[in-house]
């Protein structure tokens, strides 16, 4: 066990889940090959516990048990992103709100440094460059039609920039390509994208890179969130946690990864060298089966990894994974802040599973609104000429803008307000000069232009909202009938044979 809290430490946030009943901990034999990750898989379609597979078939010398759904959520009303809120030092009982509250909190405050150990429980155990085989370790097959073993789906990229001054975390696939080999999905305009061309310019062929399993989870959605250009992952996540992250330095390179990972590859990133990559099971639910792109390399020149190592993965696809409740999530978290720092009136942005992190719905202050005295054309171009053209918003196809009474955490709330007040076409301001995201189906197997366009700003507010404000009484029964009568109605409710209500 270790000392340091859930947030900090992997293996403290798996005890915290078995003390939440939310850990399956599995000892039969369990296939790497696809059986792990299909259980996982309905795991994410049924919200049920994070599986824990401690007896995975080929496993040995501690290389490794797998942890599915890291980030997944819960049936348990109450209780549902209970998972999520672990990572980030937040009781089971925190919203989606309070969540990205608790991963915004750094924006604006000086970063707390990493404090440097000489040693820690990554490095227990390793294997030297010259007997490195990824085929002998039991590499996950995450979806069968996938182009590979997709051994990298929850691990963290650490890079540098070439000066040294910016460290980037992220989470990138990344399967096999041979036994000392990997090959990544790195696009425009990802971080590790616009890290690996500033090496370029720079001349150099090889730059120096790790990938660590099992990070603190803190970092795990540090790595999942658009934070700023030059802003360093670790400082910014030492400044959330209000104390500095412990790490290490890889023994073949000058890269800091956290001191108890679970798993670490060090090595490099190449700069020219490029393999076959894909096709992958997607966050959008869907795979192209045979449909493979060119992806950059990675050498690993030395594994480490603690005892009895776990091996995280996301067996990502519908809804609901990490994708979803991580990248989605905070993608749309960093939207609200982008909005708020541009001084538009956006109290909160949400990022339904069902829009599988193509939607982020905008909660707008309309009494701010009717201050600005604009339109719904006005104000919606405003909001995604902002939006679509910074890094946070390049995976969003639409965003939706709501009032006050609208709950953007209840998908119900989400589309009564988009299916009634947004007219389409005239409520809508289209985008087709924007980065679009290729790994939607409409966009990279679609009619148009795969990486351009396709994207909208729904207007979901009515003209008065802009004007004097809300003038319709909602047909429900909270709004429908007077207190009294509400209040009779509630206390013979059980009495007339009704099941009891939800709180
Ligand atoms: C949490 C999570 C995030 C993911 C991914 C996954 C998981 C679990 C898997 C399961 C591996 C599936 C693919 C999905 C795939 C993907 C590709 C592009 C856009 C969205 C997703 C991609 C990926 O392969 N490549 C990529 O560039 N970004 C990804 N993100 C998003 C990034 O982690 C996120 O954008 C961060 O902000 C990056 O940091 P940066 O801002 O650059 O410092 N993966
Ligand atoms: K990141």
């Amino acid at each position: 066990n270790d000392p340091e809290p859930a947030h900090l430490s992997f293996r403290s946030f798996i005890n915290a889940l078995r003390e939440d009943g939310d850990l399956a901990d599995i000892d039969s034999p369990i296939d790497p090959n696809l059986q792990a990750a299909a259980i996982t898989r309905l795991v994410c379609e049924t919200d049920d516990k994070a599986p824990l597979f401690h007896n995975i078939i080929g496993a040995k010398d501690g290389l490794w048990r797998i942890l599915g759904a890291p980030g997944g959520i819960r049936k348990t009303p109450g209780h549902q992103y209970s998972r999520l809120a672990r990572h980030v030092a937040l009781p089971p009982t925190a919203s989606l709100h309070d969540i990205m509250d608790k991963m915004l909190s750094a924006t604006h405050i000086p970063p707390i440094e990493p404090e440097i150990l000489s040693t820690g429980p990554c490095k227990e155990n390793s294997i030297d460059g010259p007997d490195i085989d990824l085929w002998k370790l039991p590499l996950p097959q995450i979806h069968q039609s996938d182009g590979g073993k997709y051994v990298q789906t929850f691990g963290v990229h650490i890079l540098q920039s070439p000066d040294g001054t910016w460290t980037n975390w992220s989470i990138s696939r990344a399967m096999v390509s041979s036994k000392n080999k990997l090959v990544s999905l790195a696009a425009n305009p990802q971080h590790i994208r616009l890290i690996h061309d500033q090496w370029a310019k720079e001349g150099k062929k090889e730059i120096p890179w790790a990938l660590a399993f099992g990070v603190p989870p803190t970092a795990a959605m540090a790595a999942s969130m658009p934070l700023p250009e030059g802003i360093s992952d670790p400082g910014y996540v030492g400044a959330m946690c209000g104390e500095p992250i412990k790490m290490v330095k890889c023994d073949t390179n000058d890269i800091l990864v956290p001191a108890n990972s679970e798993i670490v590859f060090e090595g490099t990133f190449s700069v020219e060298e490029t393999a076959s990559e894909g096709p992958f099971g997607e966050m959008h639910g869907y795979t192209f089966p045979g449909k493979s792109i060119i992806g950059n390399v990675h050498t690993i020149n030395k594994i480490t990894y603690r005892n009895n190592a776990i091996l995280p993965i996301s067996s990502c696809g519908r809804m609901t994974d990490e994708t979803h409740t991580m990248l989605g999530v905070l993608a749309a978290a960093r939207i609200r802040q982008v909005c708020q720092d541009a001084g538009l009136p956006i109290i909160q942005a949400s990022c339904p599973w069902f829009a599988h992190a193509t939607w982020t719905v905008l909660k707008v202050d309309t009494t701010k609104l009717r201050a600005l005295k604009t339109t719904g054309k006005e104000f919606a171009k405003k909001v995604g000429d902002l939006v679509f053209n910074v890094k946070p918003g390049f995976a969003m196809h639409r965003l939706i803008l709501v009032g006050e009474d609208i709950d953007i955490y209840n998908d119900k709330d989400v589309l009564w307000a988009y299916t009634t007040r947004c007219r389409p076409n005239l409520d809508e301001v289209f985008f087709e000069e924007v980065l679009g995201f290729r790994l939607i189906p409409f966009m990279g197997y679609g009619n148009g232009d795969p990486i351009k366009g396709g994207k909208v700003v729904s207007d979901a507010l009515l003209p008065v909202e802009y004007t004097t404000g809300q003038n319709w009484e909602t047909c429900n029964f909270k709004n429908a009938y007077p207190k009294s009568v509400q209040d009779q109605v509630l206390k013979d409710w059980e009495s007339f044979g009704f099941a009891k209500l939800q709180e």
